[in-house]
């Protein structure tokens, strides 16, 4: 029954708003809190969650109201958490409504890419509204009534348990015969086989109406793997888990992802919690898919590592922990695993209210950001607005109220409008006219940051205008002019006076109707893409002063440009590729040319640093060592005082020895990889304990007769 009545929400189709040359694109939200060089922000640390009383602002802000908002959207940033239905439609706070839109010629087809990086500002595609499930465990980590560590106790387990039921890796003979049986599912109508499951037919024909790339075989296939691995487990709200593996792939298919990002978007969890093997799904889906689900299983597991220790509260950590999910696993991994966050974000509620509070916090400090840096900015409004909600609910509510009647996107529209007949009056040819709305955070975070009142805020409602050449910008300046009046002290021409980091655009506030200002930033193509990538990005302007290195620098340049492959140039869907007028990155990946003035080459992690978790007393630190650093090194820099090891030489027990990624430490020369976990105190299992002690001595008395201190001992060569 709950399955039905969920079911019924999937209904409407998914639907995006943007449109080129001109879109409404939803509000995209970003930490509004860090510096430019403009202005630059003292602060280095992206996305920290901003505290603070709002009412001493808001005493001042009379929010000029222009009645023709979506109220039912916006009512929905006010609802209480019961009511996350509308938080499901992910863009319940901010996204337009393509109903609204219907007949208009604004907005395109569907599945508009809201990856950044290529469109500037972008639609919010606004997926279909999700359904309710109140998920206990998040990030991959406890689902349901099944546990899976990385152990393979739990794998013994069901194996021993339900013994021949089980159809995955029972040994070569069995798991052949059963590869054989998997591939024959009936193509013809879409749908699956397996008659015992309904809800699976039923949810797999919802998925294939909301969009198509649920009908390609593959996917199919990995729908049926995902519904065997998951079986019998449950949300906590009792709904069948594989709904959430479904959600987690739409959300992918939603921004142009192609069939192997999206089937390894069903597969997520099943190497962590279930009885799904690596080599399973590389037999079955091959090693790009294998090897994405077993890079998204590894950042769960850091993921829940830094979730516990609080890690990502230190700016540091925080920077290092975004570099080092990028840097260690494929983007498209970081794609899936935002993709998984974010459903498991707009379920948050079903959790106590500590454990949302700790999952909202990581959110804000690593997910947010990481979407941010991958140019999906539709992900990143939605996160980020969630996070407010739960981190900081009655500041969302007082922001909820003031503002729900000073959104209007029938604004945006017919400034758009007006602007394109006037721009084509005056001969003036353009390549995107768009506007988006700002979100709530967004704003949130510009008040606080700047002290400004809600009447301060100019840029809530935004133009973009992309033309062909600088002469054209000014020309386009003057027909805005003419259109609407200025706001004195607002015009910027930051093309004769580009910023310091290059960034070069005019930006003009008007005055809509006489009341709603109105900001409208007009720039030519070789400007945008400065302001997309490289030293201008939208995303180092967002976080601020910080000082990266190039290394971090160039992953997130490889980082997005692999993200933008896969989600649009490779992907099947012809539909979702925009037209041949949007603005195209300088050169073709994956092959940059060296002189390309706004990417980095991507970086072989060889040069750049690498970044390790450290777990001593379990405290996390996330450290960082030069390239081609060893165990030994990392023993170094721990010191005697840390590193027992070290005085005394290698303990014959292995449970006794600092772990590499769980594994005891065999190997002093081992290089440190990107991502590589290393506890130096691991937890003795009680047991062992008598032994320990034995051990210890041993050691203690070895050292005493034999070692000299800081010498190793016994630890392979
Ligand atoms: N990509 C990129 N965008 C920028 C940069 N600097 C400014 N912008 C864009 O320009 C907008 C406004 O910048 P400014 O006109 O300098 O305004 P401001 O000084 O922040 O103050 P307001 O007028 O209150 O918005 C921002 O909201 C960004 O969208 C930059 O360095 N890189
Ligand atoms: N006038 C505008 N028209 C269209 N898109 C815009 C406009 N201004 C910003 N954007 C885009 O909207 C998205 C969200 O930006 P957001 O409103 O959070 O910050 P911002 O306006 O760029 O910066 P700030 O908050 O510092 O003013 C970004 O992709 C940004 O490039």
């Amino acid at each position: 029954m709950v399955v039905a009545t969920t079911i019924a929400l999937y209904a409407s189709p998914p639907s995006s708003v943007c449109s080129t040359p001109h879109h409404i694109a939803a509000c995209d939200l970003d930490l509004s809190s860090r510096g430019s060089s403009a202005s630059p922000s003292t602060s280095s640390s992206p996305q920290k969650p901003i505290v603070g009383g709002l009412s001493s602002l808001f005493s001042g802000a009379s929010v000029k109201s222009s009645a023709s908002m979506g109220l039912e959207e916006f009512s929905s940033l006010r609802h209480d958490r019961s009511d996350d239905l509308k938080d499901l439609s992910l863009s319940s706070s901010f996204c337009y409504s393509p109903a609204k839109f219907v007949g208009s010629s604004y907005h395109r087809r569907d599945h508009q890419s809201p990856i950044s990086v290529l469109h500037g500002p972008v639609s919010c595609s606004c997926s279909p509204p999700m359904r309710i499930s109140r998920d206990r465990n998040l990030d991959g980590g406890f689902h349901g009534s099944f546990r899976v560590g990385a152990s393979g106790l739990f794998n013994r387990f069901v194996r021993k348990a339900v013994g021949s039921c089980v159809d995955y890796e029972l040994g070569s003979s069995s798991s052949d015969s059963i590869l054989v049986d998997e591939l024959t599912f009936p193509m013809d109508d879409g749908f699956g086989a397996d008659t015992r499951q309904p809800y699976a037919r039923d949810l797999l024909r919802r998925a294939q109406l909301r969009h198509k790339i649920f009908k390609d075989e593959s996917v199919i296939k990995a729908f049926y793997e995902a519904e065997k691995a998951h079986r019998a487990q449950m949300r906590a709200s009792g709904d069948p888990y594989l709904q959430h593996c479904v959600e987690t792939a739409m959300l992918l298919a939603n921004i142009g992802a192609n069939s192997t990002v999206v089937v390894a978007g069903l597969l997520h969890d099943t190497m962590d919690d279930s009885f799904m093997s690596y080599d399973y799904i590389l037999r079955n889906f091959g090693a790009g898919v294998a090897d994405l689900v077993e890079g998204v299983s590894k950042l769960s597991q850091l993921s829940k590592l830094a979730r516990e220790n609080n890690t990502a509260c230190k700016t540091v950590e925080a920077d290092r922990l975004h570099t080092m999910f990028l840097a260690m696993a494929d983007a498209r991994a970081v794609l899936i695993k935002l993709a998984d966050r974010l459903h498991n974000m707009m379920t948050l509620y079903a959790l106590s209210p500590v454990k949302q509070q700790r999952f909202a916090k990581e959110t804000l400090e690593i997910f947010a950001p990481l979407a941010n840096r991958l140019g999906i900015s539709t992900w990143k409004v939605q996160l980020e607005n969630l996070c407010f909600k739960h981190l900081y609910p009655q500041q969302h509510n007082e922001m909820s109220t003031m503002l729900e009647d000073s959104f209007d996107e029938a604004m945006i529209t017919s400034a758009i409008e007006k602007l394109e007949q006037a721009l084509k009056k005056e001969g003036i040819s353009y390549h995107v006219l768009c506007g988006r709305h700002k979100s709530l955070y967004s704003i949130y975070c510009k008040m606080l940051k700047k002290k400004l009142t809600v009447d301060e805020i100019h840029d809530i409602h935004g133009l973009r205008l992309i033309v062909n050449n600088e002469g054209d910008c000014y020309k386009a300046l003057g027909v805005v002019h003419k259109l609407w009046s200025e706001v004195p002290g607002k015009l910027k021409d930051y093309i004769t006076h580009p910023k310091l980091n290059g960034y070069q655009s005019l930006h003009a506030v008007v005055m809509d109707n006489g009341t709603v200002p109105l900001e409208v930033q007009i720039r030519t193509q070789e400007m945008h893409l400065q302001a997309e990538f490289g030293f201008a990005a939208h995303w180092r302007y967002k976080e601020g002063d910080c000082k990266y290195s190039s290394f971090v620098l160039q992953m997130v340049e490889w980082a997005r440009w692999v993200v933008t492959w896969h989600c649009e140039t490779m992907s099947k869907d012809r539909s979702s590729i925009r037209s041949s007028d949007s603005i195209k990155p300088p050169c073709k990946f994956p092959s940059h040319s060296e002189d390309c003035p706004a990417s980095y080459k991507p970086n072989s992690s060889q040069d750049g640093p690498v970044y390790v978790i450290v777990i001593e007393n379990d405290k996390m630190s996330v450290q960082e060592f030069p390239a081609s650093s060893t165990v030994s090194d990392l023993l170094s820099r721990a010191g005697p005082g840390s590193s027992r090891w070290c005085m005394y030489g290698i303990p014959s027990k292995e449970e006794l020895r600092p772990r590499l990624n769980q594994k005891p430490v065999s190997d002093l020369k081992w290089k440190l990889k990107m991502g590589d976990v290393v506890e130096l105190t691991p937890p003795i299992p009680d047991e062992s304990l008598t032994e320990y002690r034995e051990e210890i001595q041993r050691m203690y008395d070895r050292g005493l007769a034999f070692s000299r201190p800081g010498t190793m001992v016994g630890w392979g060569s």
